[in-house]
């Protein structure tokens, strides 16, 4: 992983001292084994830049994040080559009947991402989601599963056979096991595609991925790598088709995904980048939100209004006010 370079470190200084805006919101589903959501929003020279690593992250990692929220603020990002996303409908791992109404009100994505692998939760549990889903989008749409490398390799092969039938054929797996080797045994040994999320955004070294043959795609997020040029840069270096996905941010953050997928000279793929309806309250008057299965690249501002709704208690201010400071010393060291 990279810090933040000596330059961003003095600009980070500046930007700290100008009231950062600290927001929190309940999560409508627990993702990820959240309940709620929470972040720094920083305003420079080029508009807003958000700054929400998640709490289980140390200070030299989240000082990459860092990094993401001041390019937005400062410099904002490279020219788009399209003007709109498509994206795919984010669902948790809830029941068959939530997940169906989840797919019917998304705005019109004929792609789901599925979660799998909840801990807790059977294959007989991932079937029954995945046939609800494939029943709300019809025989048209398109279904990856997304494990967070939960699995072993062998569990991971016995798995894809069961959840290929059950979704009437995957379109990919998202990090089926925690290793890049094990990405690639699985690789080798089934005709679902994978492609490496984790191997990606908290490897010490992203490019063992393709060098291992190890995923058909990389998942790309903007936050944990430290920016839009970031990650426009490291595309360029796997060589892989990508998928720009969210870290589940308010609609500033989202905004920076959706211009890393605008600027991308190819995008095959639908973009995980819709996932605001996963919160309960938003940094914006408009979030961003799909509307025929696509999202209309632009950056919304925040309002006075908008983050009155979703300013953060003194308590939660005071913590992220500390981790800010860390942050910033862990990028200095970096
Ligand atoms: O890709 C998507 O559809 C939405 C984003 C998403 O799934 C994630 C966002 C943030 C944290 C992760 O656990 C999760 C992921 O693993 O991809
Ligand atoms: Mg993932």
């Amino acid at each position: 992983m990279v810090g933040p370079g000596a330059p961003i470190v003095a600009t980070m200084r500046a930007l700290l001292t100008s009231e950062p805006v600290v927001w929190s919101t309940p999560l409508r589903t627990r993702f990820r084994g959240l309940d709620v959501r929470d972040g720094v929003l920083v305003r420079g020279d080029a508009g807003w830049g958000e700054i929400s690593p998640f709490w289980d992250y140390g200070a030299r990692e989240s000082a990459v994040w860092l990094r993401a929220g001041l390019e937005a603020a400062e410099e904002g990002w490279p020219a788009p080559v399209r003007t709109s996303i498509p994206v795919n409908v984010t669902v948790p791992a809830v029941g068959p009947e939530a997940a169906a109404r989840i797919v019917r009100s998304s705005g019109g994505c004929t792609t789901a991402k599925v979660k799998v692998a909840e801990p807790g939760q059977s294959v007989v549990e991932e079937e029954a989601r995945l046939e609800a889903v494939r029943d709300a989008l019809g025989p048209g749409g398109r279904i990856r599963i997304d494990a967070n490398g939960a699995w072993d390799v062998e569990t991971a092969l016995a798995r894809l056979a069961r959840l290929d039938r059950a979704a009437g054929g995957l379109e990919y797996v998202e990090q089926p096991c925690p290793t890049v080797e094990e990405l690639a045994a699985v690789r080798r040994r089934t005709d679902v595609p994978v492609a490496a999320d984790e191997s990606i955004r908290r490897a010490e070294d992203p490019i063992e991925v393709r060098r291992l043959a190890a995923a058909d795609i990389v998942v790309l997020k903007v936050q944990p790598l430290g920016g839009v040029r970031a990650c426009l840069r490291l595309a360029e270096r796997v060589g892989l088709p990508v998928v720009v996905s969210s870290a589940l941010e308010s609609s500033v953050g989202i905004a920076a995904g959706l211009a890393l997928a605008a600027a991308l000279p190819e995008l095959s793929y639908a973009c995980g980048l819709a996932t605001v309806h996963l919160l309960e309250r938003d940094t914006v008057d408009e979030p961003l939100l799909p509307v025929d299965g696509a999202i209309a690249v632009h950056r919304p501002e925040p309002t006075e209004r908008s983050l009155a709704a979703v300013r953060a208690s003194d308590a939660t201010a005071a913590r992220w006010s500390e981790r800010l400071d860390a942050m910033v010393t862990a990028g200095e060291r970096a």
